[in-house]
Order: C-alpha cells, then sequence, then structure tokens
C-alpha cells in the first residue's frame, strides 16, 4: 500500500486570533491571512485554518454561530471564494454546523477544492468531553452531536488526506484507517487547551505520524487570554519519520510545510510496520465497512 501523493506538496497552517466574536470580522481575517500566505509561498497548494475559527470556542455559543452547510452560507460561501481565488485545496478548520431536518449542531470541517467546490465534510466524531481536577472541565456534548463517519479525502490534484477535529487525534483507528487507505496525512483542525496542549499536543501528533507512516498537520487558533477558552497555539508539522518539520508560536502566525511522498517511501522502507502488521492475530480495521 503506498500513500496517494504524486509529488511534493507546500502546505500553509493560518493560526488565526481564536474565539473573536465577530463571525464576519473572522472571515474577513482568514481571507487577509490567506492572502498574506499565498504572497509569501505562492506555490502553496493546500492550506489549513483551525477549528472554530470563526466563532468562539464556548458551548454555549455553537447554536448562536451554527450555519446550515449550503454553497450560500457565510461561512461556506467566504471559504469557497478563497479557494477558488487562490486555486487551493482549503481545510477550513470547523465551524458550527446547524442540521436542519434534526435542529441538531455539529463541530464541521468543510473541505474545498481549487474551484471552490465542497470536496468533503467531516463532523467531529469524538465529542471534547473531559474533567481534568484543577485543569479543565468542557462538555461539548452539552449542545453537540457527533459526527458518524470517518472521513477520507481524495482530491486528484492533492492526493488523499484524512479528517479529524481535535478530540478526534486521541483516537488512533481513525488515523490508522485513513492511512491504510492511502492517506499520505492527517490533517486536524485543532483547538488544544493549556492544560492538555503542553501534556499532549505533540506526543499525539509524533504518534499518528510514527504509528502510520505519514504527515500529520495540526492548525490550532492563536492563543486568546480575553477568550473563555485559551487555546494552545503550537500549530504543527510532523513528518512520516515522527520530526516536527513546522511549528507556531502561541500568536498569530503562518507557518509553511513542504510534503515529500518519497519520504513516506523511505521511512515505509526503512522501518516496515506499514508492511508488517499481523492482521491474522488483529483486525485490519480499514477493512470493516461501516
Ligand atoms: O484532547 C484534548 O486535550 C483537547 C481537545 C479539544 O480541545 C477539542 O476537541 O476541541
Amino acid at each position: 500500500m503506498s500513500a496517494v501523493l504524486k509529488s511534493k506538496l507546500k502546505v500553509a497552517l493560518i493560526q488565526l486570533a481564536g474565539s473573536a466574536p465577530d463571525k464576519n470580522a473572522n472571515l474577513t481575517r482568514a481571507a487577509q491571512f490567506i492572502a498574506k500566505a499565498m504572497g509569501a509561498q505562492p506555490d502553496t497548494k493546500l492550506v489549513v485554518l483551525p477549528e472554530c475559527f470563526n466563532s468562539p470556542y464556548a458551548v454555549d455559543k455553537f447554536r448562536e454561530y451554527a450555519e446550515v452547510i449550503t454553497p450560500d452560507s457565510p461561512s461556506v460561501k467566504a471559504l469557497s471564494d478563497i479557494a477558488r481565488k487562490w486555486k487551493i485545496t482549503l481545510v477550513g478548520g470547523s465551524i458550527p454546523e446547524l442540521e436542519p431536518s434534526t435542529d441538531k449542531i455539529y463541530n464541521t470541517s468543510v473541505i474545498f477544492n481549487e474551484d471552490g467546490d465542497i470536496i468533503g465534510t467531516h463532523r467531529k466524531a469524538h465529542l471534547f468531553d473531559i474533567d481534568i481536577p484543577n485543569g479543565i472541565t468542557f462538555k461539548e456534548s452539552i449542545t453537540l452531536s457527533a459526527g458518524d463517519k470517518n472521513t477520507l479525502i481524495d482530491e486528484p490534484k492533492v492526493g488523499k488526506f484524512g479528517i479529524g477535529i481535535c478530540y478526534d487525534m486521541r483516537f488512533p483507528e481513525l488515523a490508522m484507517v485513513n492511512a491504510r487507505k492511502g492517506a499520505f496525512a492527517m490533517i486536524y483542525p485543532s483547538a488544544f487547551n493549556t492544560t492538555t496542549g503542553p501534556m499532549h499536543w505533540h506526543l499525539l501528533a509524533k504518534s499518528r505520524s510514527i504509528d502510520n507512516e505519514i504527515y500529520t498537520i495540526l492548525c490550532s487558533p492563536a492563543r486568546n487570554t480575553a477568550a473563555s477558552y485559551h487555546a494552545y497555539g503550537h500549530s504543527l508539522v510532523v513528518n512520516p519519520r515522527g520530526e516536527i518539520i513546522a511549528e507556531a508560536g502561541e500568536g498569530e502566525e503562518i507557518i509553511y510545510a513542504e510534503v515529500d511522498p518519497e519520504l513516506i517511501n523511505q521511512v515505509r522502507q526503512a522501518i516496515p510496520v506499514t508492511f508488517q502488521r499481523r492482521f491474522d492475530i488483529y483486525a485490519d480495521v480499514s477493512k470493516i465497512e461501516v
């Protein structure tokens, strides 16, 4: 099984300020930052935004900011225009989504091709419900519902990549399934916090890379200490060998990296765990139809 990525790929991660209340201003800011990224690295083909990049990350705000995902909804239209303008594949971070048929709210990533068409959506599958004494308590499930699928995007210009959102990265199965189906990377729009970020952010990204010999791409909001939720920042790209090849600080920043399919092959040849699986003693979860 080889990862489906034909040539080297330039990526940019946009670590925008988190949790600002003005949705339109956040969308404008995303457009400005992506313009800046394209000016700095014009051959960028893949751009990633953070989790909840245009709304506060707060359970009591998700419904207020939620949109039905249609080509005309404000965030979808703005992101589609950006992707078309710059001819990029755009992982549009995530936004609160309203599903009108059930009145449920999801934390959803919408992914666009270079024509601005939606090529996939991922609803956060594992909700962030945790309680760390003297650390952080958060319960997304108070207002959010969980998505019910794994998401593998197959974009001919870019290749195959998997999408998860933040807490999803703690569940290695999504990455495992997508890697075995040919993904060259897992991309997680994320918003870790100042308690679990220092504990696990880098370790999780490296683990997903090493387990699967793929790239792992995490895009966080910048830290905003005026907001109720303090994002960790540190947007990150980890290569298939488990090395950090790009990392942001805590403030607003764009980071750039180059993804190289040859490195995936080299790492898999050198440490061939990808081909040494023992599916006679445990299941190949990528073969399970759901
Ligand atoms: O897993 C964690 O520690 C943080 C997860 C998170 O912040 C999220 O899912 O939004």
